[in-house]
């Protein structure tokens, strides 16, 4: 919901907020959003520490897990590949809900990225991995990262295994995650794709 952010402004103003709203919306599609009430000191933080720490404390582990999973499939230049590669993070939100043997939060599915960084924010249960025809929980350890295998199973010629998960919904708690999709090189990827299709 669009709110003045003010929260006490006249009426007439808040009309012609919401006036100026529907039409970025209806001409632009884009606009920039102030005075949203989150203050400076909250936002440059998260700048900060997404950027010169979170990111960068990825992509140091990210690289110690490539290099020894190079190591282990006699595959030099794995981590070369993922170098400069493209990384995205999603943030989940997962409502409780009530009727949650009814609902799922995310349904069942394997990542698209080459390998998957999941930071639980809580402890709250909700993931789950498919292994032999079962969904098995995964007990959230507090300050681990979840790491799943994607397109490097791809990679690997089937050496490791990119595994199907979905999220169940608690009941009484909320529940929230951090993704962080880690890509190889566009070039690298690229290369896979047409290797997958010329398989078929
Ligand atoms: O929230 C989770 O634990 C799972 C998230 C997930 O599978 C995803 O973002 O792809
Ligand atoms: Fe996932």
């Amino acid at each position: 919901m669009y709110r003045s952010a003010s929260g006490d402004c006249e009426q007439e103003t808040r009309e012609e907020e919401a006036m100026k709203l529907g039409l970025a919306c209806q001409e632009w599609g884009f606009f920039q959003l102030v005075n949203h009430g989150i203050s400076d000191e909250v936002i440059e933080r998260m700048k900060y520490e997404i950027q010169d720490q979170y990111s960068l404390e990825l992509e140091r582990i990210k690289s110690i897990l490539l290099s020894s999973m190079s190591k282990n499939l006699g595959a030099e230049g794995l981590a070369d590949m993922f170098k400069d590669g493209m990384q995205s993070v999603r943030i989940n939100y997962y409502p409780p809900c009530h009727h949650s043997s009814k609902v799922l939060g995310l349904s069942p599915h394997s990542d698209g990225s080459g390998l998957t960084l999941l930071l639980q924010v809580n402890q709250v249960e909700g993931l789950q991995i498919k292994k032999n025809g079962r969904w098995l929980p995964i007990k959230p350890l507090s300050s681990a990262f979840i790491v799943n295998i994607d397109t490097l199973e791809i990679m690997s010629h089937g050496k490791y295994k990119s595994i199907e998960h979905r999220l169940v919904i608690n009941p009484e708690k909320e529940r929230m995650s951090i993704t962080t999709f880690c890509m190889p090189r566009l070039d690298v990827g690229s290369r896979f794709n047409s290797q997958a299709r010329g398989r078929k």
